[in-house]
Order: structure tokens, then sequence, then C-alpha cells
């Protein structure tokens, strides 16, 4: 059976937008799924690989070698957290045949969620504009580049990694105006999707009013 409560999730890096994808499926009883990791397995596979991030033909293969068995267990590597795997995977993620390889995966979990779960919430850059465009609820998750990379620094420093604010947020330009301007399937809001700025939010804000935008959609009956 084809399921359609989808709500689409798009928004820079280190806007919250996991964050909140998470805690919303779990309230939903939705599967979650974080797209952007899809896209970390294909860097870390080239990483490892030994082949350089802007190495388009081994990027083309690496997605196109992804499948269910292969990509499951690299969604759980902790290594593909890492800041030069995030790097890689904007890199990967302007190739055209590497974002066809990773549709028809996205798709399905949306339309097909696992687990007999009723519904998905997925997030990345284009779930709202390319992936799903037909979701019935589609949020825009954003801050301020300087709010965002203070989040991603003090995530780092969480994990023991050494991180410079200035190393950071400039990696946050880089990365923001790449994924932004590339010319397929960029980082924008859809025109009908809820923009959330959580500069000036902590998570439970923003879950909130992502949870007072999701019980406005019709299509969304009973389940907040
Ligand atoms: N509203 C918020 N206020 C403050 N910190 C937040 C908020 N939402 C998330 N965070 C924290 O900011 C960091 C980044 O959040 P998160 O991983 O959810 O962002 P993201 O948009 O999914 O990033 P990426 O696309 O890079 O994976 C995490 O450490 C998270 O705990
Ligand atoms: N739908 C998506 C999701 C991600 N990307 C690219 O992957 C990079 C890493 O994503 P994170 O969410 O884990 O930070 C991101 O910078 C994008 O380049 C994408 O293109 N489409």
């Amino acid at each position: 059976m084809t399921s359609s409560f989808i709500v689409a999730i798009d928004g820079p890096a280190a806007s919250g937008k996991g964050t909140l994808a998470r805690r919303l499926a779990a309230t939903l009883g939705f599967a979650h799924l974080d797209t952007g990791a899809l896209y970390r397995a294909v860097g870390l596979t080239l990483l490892r690989a030994g082949h350089a991030p802007d190495d388009t033909q081994a990027a083309i293969a690496a997605a196109q070698g992804l499948d269910a068995a292969t990509v499951l267990p690299l969604m759980n590597d902790p290594a593909l957290r890492q800041d030069a795997v995030a790097v890689a995977a904007s890199k990967v993620s302007v190739v055209p045949e590497v974002r066809a390889a990773l549709l028809d995966f996205q798709r399905n979990f949306a339309n097909h969620p696992p687990g007999g779960a009723k519904g998905a919430v997925l997030d990345g850059r284009d779930v709202g504009t390319v992936v799903c465009p037909g979701a019935p609820a589609k949020l825009y998750v954003t801050a301020d580049v300087e709010v965002r990379a203070r989040r991603r620094l003090s995530e780092l420093r969480n994990t023991g990694a050494e991180a410079i604010y200035e190393a950071v947020l400039e990696d946050m330009k880089v990365r923001d105006a790449r994924d932004s301007q590339r010319a397929v399937a960029p980082l924008k809001p859809a025109v009908d999707a809820f923009l959330l700025d959580t500069s000036m939010m902590d998570a439970e804000q923003a879950f909130v009013a992502a949870t007072d935008f999701i019980r406005s959609r019709p299509a969304f009956p009973g389940f907040l």
C-alpha cells in the first residue's frame, strides 16, 4: 500500500532539521529517513576507496553501487558524521547521475515506509521540491549562518573533535553556496513550505511550531 502521510523537511546544514525530523517521526509513529546520510554514504564510500570527492565517474559508480544492503550499515557508521565526509557529500551531490541513483530509494521509503509505519518523515535539501513534491506537509527549517556554525561547533566539540569557530563558519558558507547554487535540485524552500527560522528558538520551540503547522494540515487528521 502506498502511504500519503509524508512530512518533507528541508533546510541548510545545522538548521536543526534532523533533530526536528527525528522527534516528529517518533511522535507521529512514522519512519524517518535522513536523506543527507545517503549522500554522505556515497562520499564515505568514495573516500574509503581512495578517490577524490570531485571524481565524478567514481562518485557515479559509488552511488549506483549502493543498495539497501550496503547503505543501511553505512547509515550507522560514526565516520559518516566527519566534516570531511560532509564536504565529500556536498561535492558528490552536484552530480545529476548521483542524485538520480538515490532518488528511487528515497521515494520508495516515503511511499512504503518500513516497519509497518503509517507514514514517513524525510529531511534533506530537496525533499519538498524534488523527492516528494506532493507531500502534504512541507517545512523549510533555517537559521542564521552564525547561529548554525555555533551549533555545529558545540556538536563537534562534544564529540571531542578540535574545531575553530571561524573555520566551521567558513565551511558552512561554502557548503550553503554549493548546495543552493547547483544546477540540479538546489537547496530552496518549496513554494508551499512552512518557513521555520530557528535562529531564536531552541529545539523545543521549533518542535512546537512544527507540530502546530502539521496539525493545521487537513491531510494529517488526528495524528497529533
Ligand atoms: N532549535 C535548536 N536550537 C539550538 N540547537 C539546536 C536546535 N535544533 C538542533 N540543534 C542542535 O544543533 C545541532 C545541529 O542540529 P541537526 O543535526 O538537527 O541539524 P541538521 O539541519 O540536521 O544538520 P545537517 O544537515 O548538517 O545534518 C545539533 O547539535 C542539535 O542538537
Ligand atoms: N536531500 C539532500 C540531502 C543532502 N544533500 C547533500 O548532502 C550533504 C550532507 O547532508 P547533511 O544533511 O547530512 O548535512 C549536503 O551538504 C548536501 O550537499 C543533498 O544534496 N540533498
